[in-house]
């Protein structure tokens, strides 16, 4: 017959999904086509969770924040050329905010590539890929597949994580193998991500640094998100006392309510403090590089900084304590070191950032409460705060630019890894397929908050949503528009550049599929349509109706933008 039993033969569709079974990896996320639509039945039919997406950009972008909530590689799958380059946004995304992925892609047979003989979607895909990724790898032959997915999971997981690609010519699919050889041929990778301790020097160093100082601040990074140290970094802040801020992603490692939180008085936590111990935060352009006005007077400040790569020091400004390793074993350290007599921070210092914090509250809190249509971004964000804060184990996913700015102060979290969002790149498009791994990893509801413009990027995943009925509630901020919906075109011939169809309704293309929709016009609409959507369970997407005129131009960044000095009449 044309098949042979398993007990005789293996092949490398098998020794890939073997492989993958074998490191405790069950999802693929992925768009299909030749030459591995097979592999994702197969993988299907052997017990695998494979997600079929629209694009494969929404399917890396899966694999990326699957990494990231489960410190295991998210496995992204896509056909070769125009499917692999696809996907090389989300590895790209996936490597600079340290998510651990693996882009694994079907290519053209190396024999024609090198001689460049035009084959059906030729390219040379591992070349490319090199640049935009932490590692990469090509399998040319069955035996190998073991070795290579291995060493694709250690490079995505090890050290500083990131997005890893795999490159699988169509011919290494079918070739056959001995089965028991291809059975030897396989590797569990033992500690993918080993601990990596701290020289009891540095944490020496560092402690020397937090006993002598008098306003001491911790930033908190996503890093310290991923790294699931949870309790340790929570016993940092509260047994050093230290007013804390929680970049974007790092929100909900400790409640945002909590008395020790300086996120409600950012700008004062920077620019008056003296010593800052970052942690699992880069002093990238989202902390200003470490200098300017908002760190106060140039050289008042001095950084302790925890790392797990050696080369983030000095990055941007002096490191006078590093502590390379991981988030886990550094805070464990410092504790260690702090003993149980630690005297905490100056009261005084502790007071002025808990006042500062408290009247930032207070004056946001009118602009909230306001419950008129039309909606503005911060009446419509003071109805998601009140949702969040009753039910928060739901996973708040958020990108935009108003809608990004303004939610990420005003909606509170209460738990770790619960805001899932643009990161250090700022980049649109992340949503759906955040929605979807979040939905899919977690089994928690979802809630997607979404500016208009943000959520075109890869909206035609409502229908992946649907087929998969994940309970994903999105709300749509239609304020018409990037940024707000009046921009026109001075020569009266076509729409402004950043509108769009005015009154949109958004919530028509999640019914075309099957799920729910609404459109509101208040907060207290709003609130209700949400919840009765998270009470359903249902894919469910709500237009909600924003005033155009209400944005700012690039939300909290627009100063980055270049501006012209030339003003033709
Ligand atoms: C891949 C990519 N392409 C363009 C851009 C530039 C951008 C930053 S924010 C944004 C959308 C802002 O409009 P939205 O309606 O979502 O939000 P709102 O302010 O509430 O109206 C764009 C296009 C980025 N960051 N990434
Ligand atoms: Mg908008």
């Amino acid at each position: 017959s044309e098949f042979y039993s398993p007990q005789e033969l293996t092949d490398g569709f098998h020794l890939v999904i073997d492989a993958l079974k074998l490191n405790g990896i069950t999802t693929i996320y992925g768009v299909p086509g030749i030459p591995i639509t097979d592999l994702g039945r197969m993988a299907q039919a052997e017990g695998m969770r494979v997600l079929s997406f629209r694009h494969e950009q929404n399917a890396g972008n899966a694999a990326a924040i699957a990494g990231f909530l489960t410190k295991k590689p998210g496995i992204c799958l896509t056909v070769s050329a125009p499917g692999f380059l696809n996907g090389l946004t989300a590895l790209a995304n996936a490597t600079t905010n340290c998510f651990p992925m693996i882009l694994i892609s079907g290519s053209s047979e190396r024999e024609i590539v090198d001689l460049q003989q035009g084959d059906y979607e030729e390219m040379d895909q591992l070349a490319i890929a090199k640049p935009l990724c932490k590692a990469a790898f090509r399998v040319l032959h069955a035996c190998d597949i073991g070795i290579g997915i291995a060493r694709a999971i250690r490079a995505a997981v090890s050290g500083r994580p990131g997005g890893v690609y795999l490159d699988l010519p169509a011919k290494l699919f079918s070739q056959v193998m001995d089965a028991e050889a291809g059975a030897k041929s396989l590797v569990k990778v033992i500690d993918a991500a080993p601990a990596q301790l701290p020289a009891p020097s540095s944490i020496a160093r560092a402690l020397e640094e937090l006993k002598n100082a008098k306003r001491p601040l911790i930033v908190l990074g996503k890093g310290a998100a991923y790294a699931q140290a949870d309790d340790l970094v929570r016993e940092l802040v509260e047994r050093s006392g230290i007013p804390y801020v929680p970049m974007s992603m790092a929100k909900g490692l400790l409640p945002d309510t909590h008395p020790l939180s300086a996120g409600a008085a950012r700008s004062t936590a920077l620019k008056d403090s003296d010593v800052v111990l970052l942690v699992g935060a880069r002093l990238n352009w989202l902390l200003s590089h470490g200098k300017g006005k908002t760190w106060g007077e140039p050289g008042s400040k001095r950084f302790i900084q925890i790392d797990i790569e050696p080369r983030e020091m000095d990055s941007n400004v002096e490191i006078v304590a590093p502590v390379v390793g991981d988030i886990g074993s550094c805070v464990a350290a410092l504790l260690d070191g702090m003993g149980k007599e630690w005297k905490g921070a100056p009261a005084e210092w502790v007071e002025t950032i808990r006042t500062k914090r408290e009247a930032n509250i207070a004056k946001m809190a009118p602009k909230l409460m306001k419950n008129t249509a039309p909606m503005d971004f911060h009446s419509a964000l003071g109805a998601l705060r009140t949702v969040i804060k009753e039910r928060p184990d739901a996973i708040l996913v958020n990108e935009g630019a108003n809608t990004l700015d303004l939610a990420r102060g005003i909606i509170d979290m209460y738990q770790p890894r619960k805001r899932l969002d643009v990161g250090t790149w700022g980049v649109m498009g992340i949503g759906m397929g955040f929605a979807v791994a979040a939905a899919v990893e977690t089994g928690k509801p979802v809630l997607a908050v979404e500016g208009d413009s943000a959520f075109g990027f890869s909206g035609m995943e409502v229908e992946t949503i649907c087929r998969y009925n994940l309970p994903i509630c999105i709300v749509i901020f239609n304020n018409n528009g990037i940024y707000r919906g009046t921009d026109t075109d001075p020569t009266g011939r076509d729409p402004g550049t950043t509108v769009f169809v005015p009154d949109s309704r958004y919530d028509k293309m999640m019914e075309a599929f099957g799920g729910a929709g609404a459109q509101v016009f208040t907060p207290d609409e709003l609130k209700r349509a949400v919840e009765t959507a998270m009470d359903s369970g249902k894919p469910t997407l709500i237009n909600a109706v924003i005033d155009p005129s209400a944005g700012s131009e690039s939300g909290n960044i627009g100063s980055l933008n270049p501006q012209s000095v030339i003003k033709r009449k």
